[in-house]
């Protein structure tokens, strides 16, 4: 029931949003000279002509700031879409939101809002989506939320909501769900919530399973029924098989050994037939039987093999389907893909054309033999769709190569800041965000390896792009930890974050950071030390700190890249990405996001931009959007 002075028309919505305005953002330009229908930034009108009231209100990333008060927002008793994603609008979501009976589509994210839900958002029953995320919210989640039996999404990911999740919470309707990165919600989660992915419940303690799982992941650790008697006789097993197979493996050797010392000694000094411009590779090699390189298909036994007399290429993983050698390798045909901070990058294609590969000759590695393999072998471990396959190495005195399989056709830097703008030209925003999400994929993964898995050089130049549709690469990952300090993104790059002083400190937060900086690139266009127009290109502004200020002082939308700017249907996810990007480089570790939960959220930025894409190609209707 409304308030006696307020009147359900225009003129109620007019006093409604100009009540607004004095609130949170004086600075907008509404011309209270006419109705709020003929041309009022972000306010949208629907009904018979004389008598029209205000559906859609949305106003993302417009410096929105202080506190909504009852009687503004909770007066437009016609309006369907509420969006004010990305402001920096604190306080409590006013009590009187339940006065838009008509509300479909609610995006609050990304603004300061705390305190409990009010009681009368449970009376929205026509809400479709809610999407809350971003906030300081308190409290529990309610039971009451069931009485939104419209609801298909809610997404109340990334605020301070405590306690469990309502056993009863039933919304026969809900098709997403997320409450990730609210770290006090526990317990189990509800049977009826049984279908959302565990990327719904990151960064919580809850519990996504049987409750008997739950019982144990809560630290009733039962032992799992085996008797004392029959553990013993497993470890006995297994410790009687590793010295059968100790025993097998030492015999095998010691034969190829002394067949090896009977063969070795033919030195051969082989150079690379390389295209223009490109410096040979000379290696000195030791040959020995052919036997020994198929020996070394087995990463432990072929790096066991080194230790011997023969300097030899180093498959790690399983064989090549047409195996080669060193010397095939060298007399490939090879050119120069880079030159960086680690060396000379080559591509070489063998004799036939296949397979190609990358080649990086390494300068500066000052690790011993044993250090570099077992680094090297684990950097090969690494087997993820978004990551080059590191094939094979070779390391003599003079010289330190890496092998990885050739997976595109150029890289991110080049893309976007290469001569003139055609590649940036040809990425309309989902590409972009594909790219980015490619290269989480990639980076997450690496992260799954604990604490020391980190990639230590993020940059535009290391993501290589393949011009499929969900092809990226992030190539280079592990060489801080195989060269030290050589191979971090030098400082002034723009790349580093402010914490990273050595190798040594190099972390899954550094690595955010860099990240970060590539969305940033990605969403504006521009390099990550940009030269602001009047400094006649003598210096250069950091880019994460340039869009910051950007977005504080002026309108956000003037940071994207004019290519993308004038993208209005996935305005939303530009914004969310933004966001996120901004995130990743905040200055203190602390405040970044994890990898895992920066994938997730560009997943979802992606499955969006997605979706409206497929829709305005079908329909062209603006009603799903907020
Ligand atoms: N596995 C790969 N497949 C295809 N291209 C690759 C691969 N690995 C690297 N590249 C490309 O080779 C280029 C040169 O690599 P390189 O690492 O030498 O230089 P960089 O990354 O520009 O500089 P830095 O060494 O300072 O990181 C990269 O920009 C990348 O596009």
């Amino acid at each position: 029931v409304l308030p006696r002075h307020v009147t359900s028309d225009i003129a109620g919505d007019r006093t409604a949003l100009l009540a607004l305005r004095t609130a949170v953002g004086s600075h907008l330009k509404w011309d209270p000279s006419v109705s709020p229908c003929q041309g009022w930034l972000g306010v949208n009108c629907s009904g018979p002509v004389g008598n029209e009231r205000v559906v859609e209100l949305r106003l993302v990333g417009k410096s929105l700031s202080g506190q909504i008060p009852v009687g503004t927002v909770g007066n437009l008793t016609a309006l369907q879409t509420l969006s004010l994603r990305f402001n920096a609008i604190s306080g409590a979501i006013p009590a009187d939101i339940g006065g838009c009976a008509q509300l479909r589509w609610l995006y609050l994210v990304g603004n300061r809002f705390d305190g409990d839900i009010p009681e009368s958002f449970f009376s929205l029953a026509l809400l479709k989506k809610a999407d809350l995320s971003g906030n300081r919210l308190t409290g529990g989640v309610s039971p009451e939320f069931n009485k939104l039996t419209n609801l298909a999404t809610l997404n109340l990911e990334g605020n301070n909501f405590t306690g469990e999740l309502p056993s009863s919470l039933n919304l026969p309707k809900l098709t997403q769900f997320n409450v990730s990165y609210n770290g006090q919600l526990n317990g189990p989660v509800p049977a009826s919530l049984s279908w959302v992915p565990a990327s719904g419940f990151l960064g919580t303690a809850l519990c996504n399973g049987p409750l008997a799982a739950c019982a144990n992941s809560s630290g009733d650790n039962k032992t799992d029924g085996l008797s004392t008697g029959a553990i013993v006789g497993i470890i006995v097993a297994a410790v009687l098989l590793l010295v059968i197979i100790l025993s097998v493996w030492f015999l095998i050797s010691f034969r190829r050994r002394r067949r090896a010392s009977a063969t070795a000694g033919a030195s051969t000094e082989a150079a690379a037939n390389v295209h223009e411009g490109a410096e040979p590779i000379t290696v000195t090699v030791a040959m020995t039987d052919t036997d020994a390189v198929k020996q070394s298909h087995s990463p432990t036994a072929a790096a066991a093999a080194l230790t011997g007399e023969g300097k030899k290429l180093v498959f790690l993983g399983s064989a090549p389907e047409r195996p080669y050698d060193l010397e095939t390798m060298l007399r490939a045909s090879a050119e120069v893909l880079g030159k960086g901070v680690h060396g000379t990058t080559y591509r070489a294609t063998l004799d036939g054309g296949d397979p190609v590969l990358v080649i990086k000759r390494l300068r500066d590695v000052h690790l011993s033999e044993r250090e570099f393999r077992d680094r090297v072998v684990s950097l090969g471990a690494l087997r993820h769709d978004n990551l080059p396959t590191l094939r094979a190495y070779f390391y003599s005195k003079e010289e330190k190569l890496l092998v990885y399989d050739f997976v595109g056709a150029g890289s991110l830097s080049s893309l976007l800041h290469g001569n003139g703008a055609e590649g940036r030209a040809r990425l309309d925003f989902t590409a972009r965000a594909r790219i980015a999400l490619a290269a989480a994929r990639g980076v997450a993964f690496i992260h799954l390896g604990g604490a020391k898995s980190s990639h230590g050089s993020i940059k535009s130049s290391n993501v290589v792009v393949n011009g499929t549709r969900d092809g990226a690469y992030v190539a280079d990952y592990g060489l801080a930890q195989l060269m030290g300090a050589a191979a971090l993104p030098k400082r002034g790059t723009g790349y580093r974050a402010p914490e990273v002083t050595d190798a040594r400190a190099v972390s899954h937060k550094t690595d955010v950071y860099s990240f970060g900086v590539v969305v940033l690139e990605l969403l504006t266009g521009r390099a990550p030390t940009y030269a602001l127009p009047d400094d006649g290109g003598a210096g250069g502004v950091d880019l994460a700190r340039w869009v910051r200020s950007v977005v504080q002082e002026e309108w956000t939308s003037e940071v994207f890249d004019s290519v993308i700017g004038n993208e209005p249907r996935v305005e939303e996810e530009m914004m969310r990405l933004l966001q996120l990007g901004m995130e990743c480089t905040e200055q203190h570790p602390d405040r970044r996001p994890s990898m895992a939960g920066v994938e997730a959220r560009i997943e979802r930025i992606v499955e969006d931009a997605s979706r409206r894409a497929d829709f305005s190609s079908t329909d062209g209707s603006r009603s799903v959007s907020a």
